[in-house]
């Protein structure tokens, strides 16, 4: 398999993370998060380069052209993480093929392990893509306005999808302008495949990739940061 290019998305606001800068930004184990994301993609022997797409409005980004010796490009993305994505896809360089497989990781994911990149890019690549997840391990409820519990869902082949999410550029960025056209806002990557007609493989990946989204999870993102296994 030949390396592949990453999509970055970080042009979030990062609203329910709170703080003084967009969550990307904020630093964790001494660093911003964003530059741990980047730093472990970029030493993954199956990335190429990185795209990262930052808010037009963005003053944090440390404008830097290489990572770990891969190329770093930046694009500007959107109102909605879809819309960035697909500005990242149209930004990648000429050289990536339509038919080339490209992978989306979330700026807000600095925890995701080498070996379920390898073993999703393995795997997914014998197909038309997929994407790193874990099989729900909970009992789901469903609540009501009033903060009870009003029922308990089915569990038996729900998933939880983490990223990166690995398709071919041009089918990626056809289902993502599908799903715009529609005004539909897809909330990852293979739900805009899905509606176009793929099935994405489900690969499971570590728990551990956790996405950065509250208060609370920059402590846990420290704390599995500074393992050193
Ligand atoms: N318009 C957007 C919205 C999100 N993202 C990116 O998509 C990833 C996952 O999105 P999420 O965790 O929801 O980040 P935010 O949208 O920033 O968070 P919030 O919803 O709390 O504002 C993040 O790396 C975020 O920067 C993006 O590139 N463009
Ligand atoms: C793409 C994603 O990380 C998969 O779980 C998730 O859908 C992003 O959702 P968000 O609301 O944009 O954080």
């Amino acid at each position: 398999m030949d390396a592949l290019w990453c999509v970055i998305p970080a042009a979030g606001k990062g609203v329910r993370a709170g703080g003084d800068r967009p969550k990307q930004y904020q630093h964790v184990a001494g660093r911003p998060l964003l530059d741990h994301t980047l730093e472990r993609l970029a030493m993954h022997p199956l990335v190429a380069g990185l795209m990262v797409v930052i808010a037009a409005d963005d003053t944090h980004f440390a404008a830097v052209d290489h990572v770990n010796g891969k190329p770093l490009l930046t694009t500007v993305g959107g109102s909605e993480r879809s819309h960035s994505v697909l500005a990242g896809i149209e930004a990648l360089p000429a050289s990536v093929a339509a038919a080339a497989f490209v992978l989306v990781h979330d700026a807000a994911r600095p925890c995701v392990r080498a070996d379920d990149i390898t073993r999703l890019v393995t795997l997914a690549g014998q197909g038309e893509g997929g994407i790193l997840g874990a099989p729900l391990r909970d009992t789901l409820k469903r609540a009501d306005a009033d903060g009870h519990s009003a029922g308990t869902e089915p569990r038996d082949g729900r998933w939880r999808a983490f990223t990166p999410q690995m398709f071919r550029r041009e089918a990626l960025a056809r289902a993502l302008r599908l799903a715009a056209g529609a005004g539909i806002v897809v909330s990852d990557e293979a739900m805009a495949i899905e509606r176009a007609g793929g099935k994405p493989l489900l690969v499971e990946g570590a728990e551990d990739n956790i996405k950065v989204t509250t208060p609370a999870d920059f402590a846990l993102a420290e704390f599995l940061l500074g393992r050193t296994r």
